[in-house]
């Protein structure tokens, strides 16, 4: 990794912290607008993530979703994969290895990332081609590699404060899966063709 993409990577995540609470409440109600303006079968599978390290949240967007969506969070897998848990408001979660929350589900409960219709990826840094930074562990890109060579479902869609847009263009490596288009308080960014 390159060091100015750890800089990026530590800025934003600074930045994403600083944000004060009545603005995150703001910007977390723009963003459900935003979330719940995208195309949505009815009994669809969603999957956001529990807001951790100033992430923007996305409480609003999920008790709004329609009453026979299934709301799923990530859950850590072996061999550096995601799968997803369904899970609501008032189930039991505890802590995964980098001190966020999970659903504490049974094994056959989760789902695998390809039986998800919509996936809502958080990112510390996006650029104009929806191109984005992460966390840096590689979990979104090993788990949904599969869209390299496959169109959606599931629609892959960032998830950040406007200011996480980046100037100019990001890097993207070869195993950057690309999202289909990144959602902030302010509007959409659909991926450009
Ligand atoms: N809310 C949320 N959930 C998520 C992600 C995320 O970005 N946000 N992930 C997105 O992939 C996965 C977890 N990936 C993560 C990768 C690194 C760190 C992290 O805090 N790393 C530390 C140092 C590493 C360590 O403690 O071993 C750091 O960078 O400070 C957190 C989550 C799945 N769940
Ligand atoms: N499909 C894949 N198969 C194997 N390794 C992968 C794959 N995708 C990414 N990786 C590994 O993950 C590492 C981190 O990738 P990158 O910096 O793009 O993570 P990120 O997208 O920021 O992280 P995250 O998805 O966890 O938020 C890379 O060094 C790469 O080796």
């Amino acid at each position: 990794m390159t060091v100015a993409r750890a800089d990026q990577r530590r800025v934003m995540r600074e930045r994403r912290r600083e944000v004060p609470p009545a603005a995150r409440i703001g910007a977390a109600d723009g963003l459900a607008a935003q979330l719940l303006a995208l195309p949505l079968a009815p009994g669809a599978k969603v999957a956001g993530y529990w807001a951790a390290d100033g992430e923007i949240p996305l409480h609003t967007w999920q008790l709004r979703l329609p009453p026979r969506c299934t709301y799923c969070l990530p859950v850590l897998h072996e061999g550096g994969y995601l799968r997803f848990a369904p899970w609501r408001p008032g189930e039991p979660v505890a802590p995964n290895r980098f001190g966020i929350p999970e659903p504490v589900a049974a094994p056959d409960a989760l789902l695998d990332p390809s039986s998800l219709d919509l996936v809502v990826v958080p990112l510390v840094g996006f650029d104009a081609r929806c191109h984005r930074l992460g966390m840096g562990g590689g979990w979104y890109d090993r788990s949904f590699a599969f869209r390299h060579h496959r169109p959606a479902p599931p629609l892959l869609v960032g998830a950040g404060f406007a200011f996480q847009q980046v100037e100019g263009e990001l890097r993207s490596e070869d195993w950057d899966v690309q999202l289909d288009a990144v959602c902030t308080e302010r509007g959409t960014l659909f991926r450009p063709t």
